[in-house]
């Protein structure tokens, strides 16, 4: 018969959500057990948010030699020494890696579970570790399975391991030669432009006529038009078919300008994540699932239908960023920990940055959601072309659309291509979260000369539109226009 183990909260994966669910969760019990097969050390240290900053902090770098012409200066004899690149990435990567086994390390062993969990009935899982298969009963369940990359099963037949997911980047010894990129959104965009400031011989594949996640068509233009002109991307581009011709790839595509094929070294799939909850036997739950599979949840407090079941982090598909998992595991934490007393916990204004040069950073609420939603906004708007200190530092590109409400001035939201946007997002963001108008955010101190005076631009602009009366509907013309 198999073993069973008996506990209040049982924790299906130990990624940045699981191990922040841990932690909430035993504020409440100490009967919680944590499962997971490995590799552990979380998505976000070993694969994901640092290895990633830390390939595009050594393509800084090298633009940054690149760039230092423009200031009359001129560097001879640059080489890039792709082993020591990555040589760091491994290291560094490692180093963070570290910590968060250390951290695992300190959870009470028998607390801790080695293996693969599935539903056998809404109160039982089976957990298939290294010594044989255990039967887990919990009372309540937390499921933090996080996700992994999209891959179409045909490519991966046809490629073998010359089809590569962000994953296998930072592994790797060396730099390729060449490498296609599939997938323009946030991961297919920081990879496909940092391995090409390396040089690294790139080709970016988009479907779309966007690049990264920017939803404001003016934004969404410039953000195409900068990176057509800097990045080797085709934006229309349908993949139709991938062939392995020795220790290459042949990747054939169809786009505007017609059919094209080229040769790489890998193709590189960023084409979306999709949530690790395919193979965890809800159909054993009776748990409602979306289209795609993923439990509906309650988003203030993780908590899947009227179950006992929460979930958090990438598994719940809604937003895909590490703070957010954080946030979401310990929401699910604690309420799974409580539980039946089930509360809303703190959800945060929305933010996202995409570190790509330049950067790109959305906070509060988009402008497709404010547009869907009917909302009567007007738009600030600066360029940053000719904004002081971003000539001063040669980062001139980009622009900041804000976003405030007709009547109470409230600023909404935020969209951005430009210098420094991580540090504007989260300015904008924190104004927005603290329920600030127009007028309280220009009331702040803004030294000179900075970048911030462009977010000053962009609200005196959003103040002027607020006080214009607002325009007559038209037809076709969106709220904001
Ligand atoms: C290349 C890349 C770059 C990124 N950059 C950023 C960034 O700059 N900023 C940002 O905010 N976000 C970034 N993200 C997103 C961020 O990394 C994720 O949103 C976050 O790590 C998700 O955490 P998680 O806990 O949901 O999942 P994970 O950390 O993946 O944890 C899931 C855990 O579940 C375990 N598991 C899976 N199935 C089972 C099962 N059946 N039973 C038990 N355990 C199981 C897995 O082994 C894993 O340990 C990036 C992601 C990628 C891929
Ligand atoms: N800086 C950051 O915060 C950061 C960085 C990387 C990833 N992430 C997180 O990870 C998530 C996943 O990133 P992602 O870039 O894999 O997904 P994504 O959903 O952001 O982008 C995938 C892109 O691939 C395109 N696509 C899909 N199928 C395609 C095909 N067959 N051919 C060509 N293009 C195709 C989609 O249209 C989309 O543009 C992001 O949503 C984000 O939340 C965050």
């Amino acid at each position: 018969m198999t073993p069973v183990r008996d506990v209040d909260v049982a924790i299906l994966g130990a990624g940045s959500a699981g191990l922040s669910a841990y932690r909430a969760a035993r504020e409440h019990t100490d009967r919680v057990l944590l499962i997971d097969p490995g590799p552990l050390g979380t998505t976000c240290a070993r694969v994901g948010c640092m290895p990633s900053k830390l390939l595009i902090a050594a393509a800084e770098a090298a633009h940054a030699v690149d760039d230092a012409t423009r200031f009359g200066i001129d560097v001879q004899g640059v080489r890039i020494d792709g082993a020591r690149v990555m040589a760091r990435v491994r290291a560094e990567r490692d180093r963070f890696v570290g910590f968060v086994l250390d951290d695992i390390e300190r959870i009470a062993p028998d607390h801790r579970l080695d293996g693969v969990a599935r539903f056998l009935d809404p109160h039982h899982l089976q957990v298939d570790g290294p010594g044989g298969a255990l039967t887990v009963r919990a009372d309540r369940m937390v499921i933090a399975t996080g996700s992994r990359p999209r891959l179409p099963p045909e490519w991966r037949s046809a490629l073998g391991d010359r089809l590569i997911v962000n994953d296998d980047v930072f592994d790797w010894q060396d730099l390729p030669r060449s490498v296609a990129v599939v997938g323009t959104g946030a991961i297919g965009l920081e990879l496909a432009q940092a391995l090409h400031l390396l040089g690294v011989r790139v080709r970016l594949l988009g479907r779309g006529p966007t690049v990264g996640p920017l939803s404001d068509p003016a934004l969404a233009a410039l953000a195409a038009s900068h990176f057509d002109a800097t990045l080797p991307l085709q934006r229309d581009a349908t993949v139709q078919r991938v062939e392995r011709l020795g220790d290459e790839v042949a990747v054939h595509w169809r786009s505007a300008s017609g059919t094209q094929s080229e040769h790489f070294d890998v193709l590189l799939a960023a084409i979306g994540r999709r949530p690790n909850t395919d193979a965890l036997g809800f159909e054993h739950t009776g748990l409602d699932c979306d289209a795609d599979g993923v439990p509906l949840r309650d988003p203030t407090t993780m908590r899947i239908g009227h179950s006992h079941i929460f979930i958090a982090g990438d598994a719940g598909d809604d937003r895909p960023l590490l703070h957010e998992a954080s946030d979401e595991g310990l929401i699910a934490g604690h309420n799974a920990g409580r539980y039946p007393d089930v509360q809303a916990g703190r959800r945060r204004t929305p933010l996202a940055v995409v570190f790509c040069e330049p950067q790109i950073a959305m906070a509060g609420r988009s402008h497709r959601e404010l547009t869907a939603a009917g909302t009567r906004f007007a738009t600030g708007t600066v360029s940053f072309e000719n904004q002081g200190r971003s000539r001063v530092i040669g980062r001139n590109v980009g622009a900041l659309h804000v976003y405030g409400e007709r009547g109470t001035r409230r600023l909404l939201g935020a969209e951005m291509l430009g210098p420094a946007a991580e540090h504007l997002g989260h300015l904008l963001a924190w104004s927005i979260g603290r329920g600030e108008t127009v007028d309280e955010a220009l009331a702040q101190p803004f030294y000179h000369p900075v970048i911030e005076e462009g977010v000053r631009t962009a609200l005196r602009q959003l103040r002027q539109a607020l006080d214009r009366p607002e325009p007559a509907p038209c037809e076709g013309c969106a709220p904001g226009d």
